[in-house]
């Protein structure tokens, strides 16, 4: 008999964490789980290594990862580069014609191929696509309104070429899945007019979270979660929480296409939604084979 005040041998410590994964495997096999990982996440190479590690796992678990990207600080670095001129407005890139080309550029270019190269090195094969693939994602043009502060009247802001998801074709991703392969995701669509549009990579995510009915929606950016007003982690919320801290002020800028998108997948069907820190090292398998998760989860109440 081996003394229990004896610490481990460390292949025993290794066997009891593959056991505590066990029913969280179990939980999620044959489900979607859709990552949005962030622009801001994607940090240095040791990160993105770890983050085509976790994926390459989930796949070899029996879980069905999408993957959709975003991009913005790469995008904002290219745009300088070739001297164009860009601002956002109410989280949004304003899109002209020479933008969106920039946008398709680096976001279905070198970031996608890019991330699909890291999943290969990690020994998993993903297929990386835009929404116009196959017409996976068709956009229509975001209009929003914005109160003018010198007349007071409420004018319609135009973003360009900036679209929304309108409709997802699933039996593309479908197929994809079938075949065993990672699905890895631009934020870029074509409208039903031809047009190029970019889309914000929350809102892409959330659309395809929402109609592959996925068990989990994660969003990996560069900050551990929703926050209070004293910077202190929110660790659950539910769609009410959300809109009261968005209209208290506590939730601003980036954060609120982000919420907007949690409320979206939750009304579709998306289980949870969680929103995590993607720079910590395995943020991904701390979320869902932990039973100490990571971030902050919302649910619908
Ligand atoms: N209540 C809040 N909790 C956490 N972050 C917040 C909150 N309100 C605003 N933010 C801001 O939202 C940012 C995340 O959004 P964004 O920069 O668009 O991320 P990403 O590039 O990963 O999509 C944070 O870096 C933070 O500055
Ligand atoms: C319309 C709009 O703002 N599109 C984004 C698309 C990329 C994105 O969303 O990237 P992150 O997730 O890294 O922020 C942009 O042009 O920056």
């Amino acid at each position: 008999m081996s003394d229990p005040s004896m610490p481990l041998p460390d292949v025993h410590v290794q066997a009891e964490v593959l056991v505590q994964a066990l029913p969280h495997m179990q939980r999620y096999d044959q489900q979607v789980v859709v990552i949005k990982y962030g622009g801001h996440a994607m940090g240095d190479r040791a990160a993105a290594e770890d983050f085509a590690e976790d994926v390459v796992l989930l796949e070899q678990s029996g879980i069905k990862p999408i993957i959709v990207h975003g991009g913005g600080p790469q995008i904002g670095k290219m745009l300088e580069k070739l001297g164009i001129k860009s601002e956002f407005k109410g989280g949004l890139r304003v899109t002209d014609e020479a933008t969106v080309e920039v946008v398709e550029m680096v976001l279905a270019g070198s970031i996608n191929k890019q991330i699909v190269g890291w999943i290969g090195a990690e020994g998993g094969k993903a297929v990386g696509l835009s929404g116009k693939d196959g017409n996976m994602v068709t956009a229509r043009k975001v209009t929003r309104t914005a109160v003018d502060p010198d007349s007071n009247i409420e004018k319609v802001v135009d973003l360009g070429f900036v679209g929304e998801p309108e409709h997802v074709n699933r039996a593309v991703l479908d197929q994809v899945l079938q075949a065993e392969l990672i699905p890895v995701l631009a934020p870029v669509a074509t409208g039903n007019d031809g047009q190029t549009y970019n889309v914000n990579a929350d809102t892409f995510a959330g659309a395809i979270a929402g109609a592959m009915t996925a068990k989990r929606l994660l969003l990996l950016t560069d900050v551990p979660g929703v926050l209070d007003k004293n910077k202190n982690l929110i660790p659950d919320m539910t769609i009410d929480d959300c809109r009261r801290l968005i209209a208290d002020g506590t939730i601003t800028d980036g954060m609120i296409p982000k919420i907007e998108t949690c409320i979206y997948a939750l009304e579709r069907g998306v289980e949870a939604v969680v929103i995590l820190d993607g720079k910590v090292p395995h943020a991904v398998l701390l979320e869902l084979f932990t039973d100490h998760g990571a971030g902050t989860m919302i649910r619908r109440g």
